[in-house]
């Protein structure tokens, strides 16, 4: 059983992952996991914040010798801006808790329902954990399934379809992976549509500009998956529900669709069903993909399709109005930084929560506690679906 939990505050020293149930023999360098920590950086629209930090993972525990041992792996991330926290975020009894005292909450965050919750009066102690900071430790372990499922053939790939009301034209899946990928590097906004992707760097200086901010859509697309991962035998074992979960739980995502999604429920049944065909060379399949890879809760072998909206940013330096939970006076939230537009780096984050929440499904159907034994496991049971 593959698990993870993360911990660590955005201001704090670092951000820490451990995952328990990845199997012995993967091949695991710091270096790549650093290339996903870095992409979830960048994207065009990013605040002050990024210029501080430079994320790389330190791996402190499970690999030796470039593989995974079988032993429960510690991923951890420092964020450079600590040394100009430390005295705030100081756990003994000499930390500063004043000079930098929250208790203005900000429309569109944890800030007053967390402090209600947990009974603070100083609302630190919420934005500090539940800033998308976290989502570094969550990249870091959704690189380490997204190795493991690219030994398996299983490739995730994503990119930006929507920023603000410009969209980028719909995405020709026969597009080799590599190309894809390529395309999506090369734009600052990581979306394949290079004339989009302009028009969405002139959106997001808009926005900037005009004090404001930007949400908008990402869509992750899974190649390779078997069919038959999750399960229609419960609802909690559904792939589509474990997905959609896990693409939720990113901070200021609204909403998710698998497929053809929201758009389905506008078409008649005639128009949005996948018909079965049969080859012998080929085995079942269907020529189009309105389901998105995903029947009765279980991967059906075609290419997995998931989009998910996210909200503009909450921080504007135009400001909303609040009410101080001290004084109970009305005020107007003033910034200090902010990112204006994080679609791009929420994509890399929703491809990681899809490559870890397919890892578990994968290792909940083939077991193993080696490569070794995983990559026999499936290679057979690919065979098998195709001879079927
Ligand atoms: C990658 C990423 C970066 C974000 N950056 C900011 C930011 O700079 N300022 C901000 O106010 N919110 C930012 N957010 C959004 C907040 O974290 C989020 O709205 C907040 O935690 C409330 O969560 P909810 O929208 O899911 O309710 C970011 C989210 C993500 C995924
Ligand atoms: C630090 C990251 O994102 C942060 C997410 C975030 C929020 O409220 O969610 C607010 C900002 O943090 P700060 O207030 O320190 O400028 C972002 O920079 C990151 O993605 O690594």
């Amino acid at each position: 059983m593959l698990r993870c939990l993360t911990a660590g505050e955005s201001h704090g020293p670092s951000l820490t992952a451990i995952l328990d149930g990845v199997p012995a023999g993967l091949p695991l360098a710091a270096e790549y996991i650093d290339q996903q920590l870095a992409r979830r950086q960048g994207g065009h629209g990013r605040g002050g914040r990024m210029n501080i930090e430079r994320d790389r993972v330190a791996i402190t525990s499970g690999v030796r010798g470039g593989l995974t041992t079988g032993s429960p792996l510690t991923l951890v991330v420092a964020n450079k801006d600590w040394p100009n926290w430390c005295r705030v975020m100081d756990p003994g009894a000499g930390a500063d808790l004043k000079s930098r005292a929250v208790t203005r909450p900000r429309p569109g965050h944890a800030d007053l329902t967390g402090a209600i919750k947990y009974g603070h009066r100083d609302m630190r102690n919420v934005l500090e954990r539940s800033s998308a900071r976290e989502t570094a430790a969550r990249v870091a372990a959704g690189t380490v399934a997204r190795r493991l499922l690219e030994e398996l053939d299983i490739l995730v790939a994503g990119q930006v379809v929507q920023i603000g009301s410009i969209k980028a034209r719909a995405l020709d899946l026969t597009l080799d992976t590599e190309k894809l990928a390529a395309a999506v590097a090369n734009s600052p906004v990581y979306c394949a549509d290079p004339e989009a992707g302009a028009a969405m760097v002139q959106e997001i200086d808009a926005a900037r500009a005009a004090g404001d901010s930007l949400g908008g859509v990402f869509e992750v697309y899974v190649f390779g998956l078997p069919p038959g991962l999750g399960s229609y035998t419960q609802r909690d074992r559904t792939l589509d529900g474990r997905l959609a979960g896990a693409l939720m739980s990113i901070q200021a995502i609204k909403g998710v669709e698998v497929g053809a999604g929201f758009a389905a429920a506008a078409a008649r049944g005639s128009e949005i069903h996948d018909e079965i065909f049969y080859r012998s060379d080929r085995g079942f399949y269907r020529s189009t993909n309105n389901a998105g890879g995903i029947e009765g809760g279980m991967s059906n072998g075609d290419i997995l399709l998931l989009r998910a909206a996210m909200k503009p940013i909450p921080t504007l330096y135009k400001p909303l109005r609040s009410v101080d939970i001290h004084t109970k006076q009305p005020f107007e939230a003033s910034v200090e930084r902010s990112d204006t537009c994080a679609v791009p780096a929420a994509c890399v984050v929703g491809e990681a929560v899809t490559a870890w929440e397919l890892a578990a499904v994968v290792l909940e159907k083939f077991g193993g506690d080696t490569m070794g034994e995983i990559k026999e496991r499936v290679a057979l049971y690919r065979d098998y679906a195709k001879s079927f």
